[in-house]
């Protein structure tokens, strides 16, 4: 449950060059395809480069073979241009090539790291359930921006971030020579005003990418969460509610759009402008040696042709390459906000780079309030955890308004404690300290240091069946994956379907092992998902079971079948829950009021 909180606006700052850094260090998290191609890219674009200025002296050749009237030397000239110009196409397409697949490579190290980030220590729960840093849609970060920044930076920034430096430098010194200071004064002036403009321009670009980014995300999310609620919605007749709020949301996502365009507007003109008047500037710088330095008044009108035309290649080249880093800026203001969003993500992730172990500590928070207990256990029925006045409330520390106060009990392998209380005092939050997924504020869980994490099982007040169209077994066998459980279980998982009177879902399957072509959580009725989550429970046979209102749904002959199945199984289990009948199955009960006291009671000695 997320906090209100301003929006962060993102920039193209210093922030921005931590964010490159830290984005760097992960699209090369692994070297090995991405080191090749970025070599490929490079080597490449170096001799497409080069094929390039050798193609681009050829015009002159041109010129002084045809005001010379030399048929020989225009038809070698031919020749050797037409070779050039292949081999020039050829490269062009590798660089396009090898910068694509360096696009695939960055994206699947960027993938595979942010969803590390995502899934380890539940960085996900915190993200999208509690939130305390305002990252609005994480999956957004990692699909759509981690693509788009590894597009731009694969295949716009990257080939011209390398090559500028040695680019300008060559034909600075081809110019030099030709101009002395008047000419490379001039294109290095133009450079430096088109540089305060964009970088007076792309400020707000960035900006306003990250909040086109956030609105599509907030559209996105809403058709994503009214095609995942349809029936409710059809029941509550709230189409015309959700049209408005789509709308509302589309029209902030427009509205947001038309800045960002009047922005890349005023950027577009300044680069085309800066492109055309490049072309004009080239002819421009030869006042200085045509009719300043007099340098060519004695060369032949042939060669003098030739020269002009070389002339103006070299600066217009230099030009070129100084363009291309107006433009690269202009990437680059679109980079700057996909990569800030992905590094935040990281960075409120919790890092996973070694050299950050000690940042991470706050990422375990959650789940690091467990004491292990040292002493041997005694026998079957010792402790396999105990609460130790455990208080707890909302990690969302703005909202706190309601807190629960020294929860102590001891759990067994034949306890059979009922959770009980009215709705919002904090029943689920209990479980929720219990699996780690919140910090208690004082008190301590410990567990038994002997049993694995396996040993307890959590089952959540909304059953949960992950899509994918997976097979009946899958979904039993949740969350370990089918493949790695042997056939001979297959016996034992169909026994336990029909033990909870699910053998319709044998028929809907058509086999334990088929793919479906159906999601779970859409075709099941409640009370059939509860059912279906139980049989993992029976399946994965913890020593305790977590039950979150797990049989809510169910009738009371089929809630007393759950219950006698968790006890022929011999599994222990927490229950939470309203219902009266629920109490005829557990021993020990305790209470919640709506002040977050919490007193304790044998079952028989609960009058209702
Ligand atoms: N992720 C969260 N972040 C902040 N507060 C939360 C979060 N989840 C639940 N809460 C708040 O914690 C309080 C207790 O909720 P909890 O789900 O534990 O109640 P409950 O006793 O299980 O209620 P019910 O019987 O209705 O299921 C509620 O006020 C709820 O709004």
């Amino acid at each position: 449950m997320g906090k209100h909180r301003d929006v962060i606006d993102f920039s193209f700052n210093l922030s921005f060059v931590r964010s490159t850094a830290t984005f760097a260090r992960i699209v090369y998290s692994r070297l090995n395809w991405s080191a090749f191609f970025t070599l490929a890219t490079l080597l490449s674009a170096i001799a497409r480069e080069v094929v390039n200025y050798f193609s681009g002296l050829n015009i002159g050749r041109f010129y002084s073979a045809l005001t010379g009237k030399d048929d020989a030397a225009f038809w070698t000239v031919f020749t050797e241009s037409t070779l050039l110009y292949i081999a020039l196409c050829v490269l062009i397409a590798l660089v396009g090539f090898f910068s694509s697949c360096l696009y695939l490579s960055y994206r699947s190290n960027v993938v595979d790291f942010t969803q590390k980030v995502y899934f380890r220590t539940n960085s996900f729960y915190r993200l999208n359930c509690i939130d305390d840093e305002g990252i609005d849609n994480p999956d957004q970060r990692l699909s759509q921006d981690a693509e788009r920044a590894c597009n731009l930076l694969a295949t716009k920034i990257l080939p011209v971030a390398i090559l500028s430096p040695f680019t300008i430098s060559f034909y600075t010194y081809k110019t030099w020579k030709v101009t002395g200071a008047y000419g490379v004064g001039i294109i290095y002036g133009y450079f430096i005003v088109g540089t305060l403009i964009s970088r007076l321009i792309l400020s707000p670009i960035t900006k306003w990418a990250a909040r086109v980014e956030r609105a599509e995300g907030d559209f996105r999310y809403k058709h994503v969460s009214i095609r995942d609620h349809s029936e409710e919605i059809a029941f509550y007749d709230a189409a015309s509610f959700e049209e408005g709020e789509s709308n509302r949301l589309f029209s902030n996502l427009i509205s947001t759009q038309k800045r960002l365009i009047m922005w890349q507007f005023l950027s577009q003109f300044f680069q085309t402008f800066f492109n055309f008047f490049g072309g004009s500037l080239s002819y421009v710088i030869q006042v200085f040696p045509v009719f300043v330095f007099h340098s060519y008044d004695d060369v032949d009108p042939n060669t003098f042709g030739q020269i002009v035309s070389n002339n103006a290649f070299l600066f217009i080249y230099l030009i070129n390459s100084f363009t291309n880093l107006t433009d690269l800026a202009t990437s680059s203001g679109e980079f700057a906000g996909y990569v800030q969003r992905i590094t935040e993500l990281v960075r409120v992730g919790g890092s996973i780079f070694p050299s950050d172990s000690k940042k991470q500590s706050r990422v375990g928070a959650y789940i690091n309030e467990i004491v292990p207990r040292d002493e041997e256990r005694m026998g079957e029925d010792s402790a396999l955890m105990e609460l130790n006045n455990l208080s707890f409330s909302s990690p969302d520390d703005q909202c706190t308004n309601w807190s629960v106060r020294n929860v102590s009990c001891s759990v067994n392998r034949f306890t059979r404690l009922l959770i009980t209380g009215p709705s919002g005092v904090g029943k689920s939050s209990l479980m929720r300290c219990i699996a780690g997924l919140w910090s208690p504020m004082a008190g301590n869980i410990s567990i038994d240091s002997k049993i694995d994490k396996d040993s307890f099982m959590f089952l959540p007040q909304r059953p949960y069946f992950p899509v994918g169209k997976l097979s009946l077994k899958q979904q039993i066998v949740f969350p370990s994956k089918s493949d790695e459980i042997p056939p001979h279980d297959d016996h034992r998982i169909i026994s336990i379907i029909h033990s909870l009177s699910l053998a319709r879902l044998l028929i809907v399957a058509g086999d334990l092992n088929d793919e479906v072509d159906f999601e779970w959580g859409e075709q099941l009725s409640l009370g059939e998902q509860q059912r279906l989550s139980l049989c993992r429970v029976l399946f994965h046979r913890p020593s305790i079971v977590f039950l979150d209102e797990a049989t809510s749904s169910l009738s009371e002959s089929a809630e007393k079948t759950v219950y006698s199945l968790l006890t022929t199984a011999k599994i222990g289990y927490v229950s939470t829950g309203h219902r009266s009948t629920l109490i005829q199955y557990h021993d020990d009960i305790i209470n919640i009021d709506n002040d977050g006291g919490v007193t304790s009671y044998r079952s028989d000695e609960l009058r209702f």
